[in-house]
């Protein structure tokens, strides 16, 4: 089976993360994949883009730990945080609009591909948090300095340095959410958009130019590429492989 599926309705790029046995977990297809999506999606019949997951459960719990658990190195650790916060740079900066539709848990790293996208939407009852100070690491995609520019300096900080996930409500509350919904989600994503796609391309484009300069302008990238140095090194710590290990034999 595919760990992704692509597809388009009505000019929205659907990308869905398709390892539901493994709680749409991040792997380097997936990333494949993302790449592709955000490439297809600056084609001109295109609006807007949706990032979900597969199944009722998750949306994506962060990179597949059974997989990056064996990057032991800083080094080796910075190329695949490296690569994932590019395509999360590429996602921020799409001159189209961009909606993660949460239709289940998001933890770490699924937490920092939702921050990505201009809005974000969750099924009812689900969690998400930026968990990764538990796994003693810091978020390494980028997410971290992205949600910084996107909540308010309290917020954000209280969501990193927490690092639990919080409930639907708590979400909405804390702006990292900005509306709950129920039943399918890609119909879910089609509603939530309905007036933006109404909207000439050019008219999108111009608006959310709006919002990359203001980011390039904030220093983001360079930002992101920071974020990225400081995960590598702590991800080489024995505490960090250690939690992992926990989590992984459990
Ligand atoms: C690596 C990048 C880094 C970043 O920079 O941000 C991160 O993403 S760090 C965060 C990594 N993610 C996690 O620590 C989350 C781990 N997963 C969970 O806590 C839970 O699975 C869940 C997401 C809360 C869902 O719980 P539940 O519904 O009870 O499912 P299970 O725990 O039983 O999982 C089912 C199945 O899926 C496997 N799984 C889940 N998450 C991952 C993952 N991130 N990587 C690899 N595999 C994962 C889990 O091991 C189970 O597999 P089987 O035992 O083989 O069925």
């Amino acid at each position: 089976m595919e760990s992704y599926i692509i597809e388009e309705q009505d000019g929205l790029l659907v990308f869905t993360i398709n390892r539901e046995e493994k709680r749409n977990a991040i792997s380097y297809d997936v990333m494949d994949g993302l790449e592709k999506a955000v490439s297809l999606a600056k084609e001109n019949e295109i609006k807007a883009m949706m990032i979900t997951g597969a199944g009722e459960s998750a949306f994506c719990s962060g990179g597949d730990l059974s997989v990056f658990h064996q990057l032991r190195t800083a080094d080796e650790a910075y190329v695949m945080l490296k690569r994932m916060s590019d395509i999360l740079i590429k996602i921020l900066l799409l001159p189209k609009p961009t909606i993660a539709v949460m239709n289940g848990t998001a933890v770490g790293g699924g937490c920092e591909l939702a921050s990505a996208c201009d809005f974000r939407i969750a099924k009812n009852g689900m969690r998400a948090g930026f968990i990764q100070g538990s796994l003693a690491i810091t978020t390494g995609w980028g997410g971290g300095t992205i949600i910084s520019e996107k909540l308010t300096h309290a917020d954000a900080m209280k969501m990193l340095m927490e690092a639990i996930p919080y409930n639907d409500e708590q979400l909405l509350q804390l702006g990292f959410v900005h509306s709950i919904y129920s039943g399918d989600a890609i119909t879910a994503g089609q509603s939530y958009l309905h007036n933006i796609m109404k909207l000439e391309s050019d008219v999108l484009k111009a608006y959310k130019e709006m919002f990359i300069k203001k980011m390039i302008h904030n220093g983001i990238e360079e930002r992101v590429n920071e974020e990225v140095n400081r995960c590598a090194i702590l991800w080489g710590e024995e505490a960090h492989h250690e939690q992992v290990a926990k989590f992984l034999n459990k």
